[in-house]
């Protein structure tokens, strides 16, 4: 069956995430696959994607990748309901999550959302509140209620996977704010995991990072890589060779609606591209 929206729904603000404190510490969900059919996007009358199809497989990473204004990041929001939070935005096409229909009626988008963790360009933790209090900001919203310790075992757990821990460990009563701003983003990375999601969106994560902070989120993403699937929208052509297992090259010719030209394994995109637009942007040519 073929979800389609024509016009975008509106965004509620009852309809926060919810999320259950897990059971035992360190025993995540697994990873799921999402899988794109014949995605299409418009804001207003404006075509942005026109049928994109691409299965982004679980427990991998996949590398968005392409010139500015293709559609990366409308893409991207559409894998986890965001891009109907936009006045006049709609869409066409399927969004399976593990084989379930994202957009099925009976579907809650909060259920997308938590399922689905995203991280932003410009790191976004709550600037006044600690360290502590920005991991679990999530769970607090739905007022999840959890004893000390489980939150303690939960806050160490996701900030250790957000490969934070040691820099933090000694002053979690810190405003987030605090933190450099490649801190900031891997407090955010942990923020994303402790609702316990299965597949974390990431778009252009380091574009607004030293290279130091890029390298320190880079590591995180690939120790993150068989824990929850993840995709990332990245300018940057070695970060995607480095960080991704597969890539999906995506573009917009002469005012056309953006689409994918190709994807595949990240080496053979690198290498052996079949495009020759393929291979004229990853070898810096364009773009
Ligand atoms: N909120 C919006 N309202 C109207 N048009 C938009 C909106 N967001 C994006 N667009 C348009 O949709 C098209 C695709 O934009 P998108 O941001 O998805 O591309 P992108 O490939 O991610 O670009 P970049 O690499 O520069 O971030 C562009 O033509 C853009 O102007």
């Amino acid at each position: 069956m073929t979800s389609e929206l024509t016009t975008a729904l509106p965004a509620d603000p009852a309809e926060l995430p919810t999320a259950q404190l897990p059971a035992v510490p360190g025993a995540g969900p697994r990873p799921a696959e999402l899988d794109a059919r014949e995605v299409s996007a418009w804001f207003g009358t404006h075509k942005v994607l026109d049928r994109v199809s691409l299965t982004m497989p679980a427990g991998r990473v996949t590398a968005l990748i392409g010139p500015s204004g293709c559609g990366k990041s409308t893409f991207l929001r559409t894998l986890n309901r965001m891009h109907e939070m936009v006045p006049g935005a709609a869409l066409a096409g399927q969004v399976l999550f593990d084989g379930e229909d994202v957009y099925a009626p009976q579907r809650r988008i909060t259920e997308a959302r938590r399922d689905i963790g995203m991280v932003f360009q410009k790191p976004n933790p709550f600037p006044a509140m600690s360290i502590y209090d920005n991991v679990l900001a999530g769970l607090k919203l739905t007022g999840t209620r959890a004893p000390r310790s489980t939150k303690d075992a939960l806050v160490e757990e996701c900030l250790t996977r957000a490969g934070l821990w040691t820099e933090v460990r000694d002053r979690l009563r810190s405003p987030g704010g605090a933190l450099s701003g490649g801190q900031q983003q891997r407090l955010c990375i942990a923020r994303s995991l402790a609702v316990r999601p299965r597949v974390l969106l990431m778009d252009e994560p380091c574009s607004a990072l030293d290279p130091t902070s890029t390298r320190r989120v880079e590591e995180t993403i690939q120790s993150l890589a068989d824990q929850v699937t993840i995709v990332i929208v990245t300018h940057n052509m070695q970060q995607a060779a480095r960080v991704s297992d597969r890539c999906a090259f995506f573009l917009a010719e002469a005012g056309r609606p953006g689409g994918i030209v190709e994807h595949g394994p990240t080496d053979a995109m690198f290498h052996s591209p079949q495009d020759s637009r393929t291979e004229d942007y990853v070898n810096g040519r364009f773009g």
